[in-house]
């Protein structure tokens, strides 16, 4: 891809995204990361080989896509210390940050704006993360074509159609790995307790998640019936199936991601914009 992507922010998620860029195939030559600190600044300029600048106006002076990757509570100010160089850029804006609309970041930024608000997750280090996206009026179809293209380099997009459905989006699969590892954990200790060494443990419940996702993937069968595919009458997995619907894990599941989703429109409500 030939243009230039300018990340404001080089913490967890920008690495994520800029990660699986290179491993894509993306020119570190055309991608840049700012931070107020160069502390943050050197480890990812060393791993990626990217251009890095403290300065997000002077990173943005050149940027044919801007990254917005700050967390939300600093979004405010940092689009507005850009207003002038955007509003004279004009380049496509994609912002990562959770809750925050696409109209507030379009207005700090000075207005009339190609906004994309993107939802990804960390997996794209590791090229298998999964992004919801969408698009404010001003998108040309090219824009979208180009960020479909960047966030494709690091894993699956899905594009909605209403902004708000972009919570739901963070509650299935933006806040989505954090649920899996904390399954891992607890497959992890429960092995431990029944005498397995820990590291042998967790090698198996890594394992088993990544088969059981890739059966899911690509298998034309539904979740609800590879899960009694497993399930010997009268056998071992229907046990523990029968102990999990019981103790409530589908209701306590909801439940989370309610409050995910509900904790993304509260973001966007303490910071002023709704
Ligand atoms: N961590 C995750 O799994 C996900 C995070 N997000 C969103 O990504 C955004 C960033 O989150 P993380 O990467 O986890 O946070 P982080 O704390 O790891 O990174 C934030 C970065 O912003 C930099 N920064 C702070 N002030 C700045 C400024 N004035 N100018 C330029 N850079 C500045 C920091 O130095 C740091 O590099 C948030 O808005 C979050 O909602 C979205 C999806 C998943
Ligand atoms: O926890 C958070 O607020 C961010 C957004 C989605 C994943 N991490």
């Amino acid at each position: 891809m030939a243009s230039r992507v300018t990340f404001i922010g080089a913490g967890n998620m920008a690495s994520a995204i800029i990660g699986g860029m290179i491993d894509n195939g993306f020119s570190p030559s055309a991608i840049t990361a700012t931070s107020p600190s160069d502390a943050f600044l050197a480890p990812v300029h060393e791993r990626f080989g990217i251009h890095t600048n403290t300065d997000n106006a002077a990173a943005v002076g050149q940027a044919d896509v801007v990254v917005l990757a700050v967390k939300p509570q600093m979004m405010r100010d940092v689009c507005e210390g850009l207003r002038d160089v955007v509003q004279r850029r004009r380049p496509l804006i994609i912002s990562v940050a959770a809750g925050l609309p696409a109209e507030a970041l379009e207005h700090w930024l000075g207005g009339d704006l190609a906004v994309v608000r993107c939802m990804p997750n960390t997996p794209s280090l590791v090229g298998a993360g999964a992004a919801g996206l969408f698009a404010n009026a001003n998108v040309s179809d090219e824009q979208r074509r180009l960020a479909t293209e960047l966030l494709e380099a690091v894993g699956l997009v899905e594009w909605v159609e209403e902004e708000s459905l972009l919570d739901a989006v963070t509650a299935v699969s933006g806040s989505g790995p954090a649920y899996f590892f904390l399954m891992l954990e607890a497959m992890e200790d429960a092995g431990v307790s029944l005498g397995l060494p820990a590291e042998t443990a967790r090698r198996l419940a890594m394992q088993t998640a990544l088969g059981a996702a890739k059966m899911a993937q690509q298998s034309d069968k539904t979740p609800a019936e590879l899960k009694r595919n497993v399930m010997s009458p009268g056998g071992t997995t229907e046990r523990a199936i029968e102990h999990l619907e019981s103790a409530g894990l589908r209701r306590i599941m909801g439940e989370a991601l309610e409050a995910c989703a509900a904790r993304a429109r509260e973001m966007a409500d303490e910071l002023g914009t709704r």
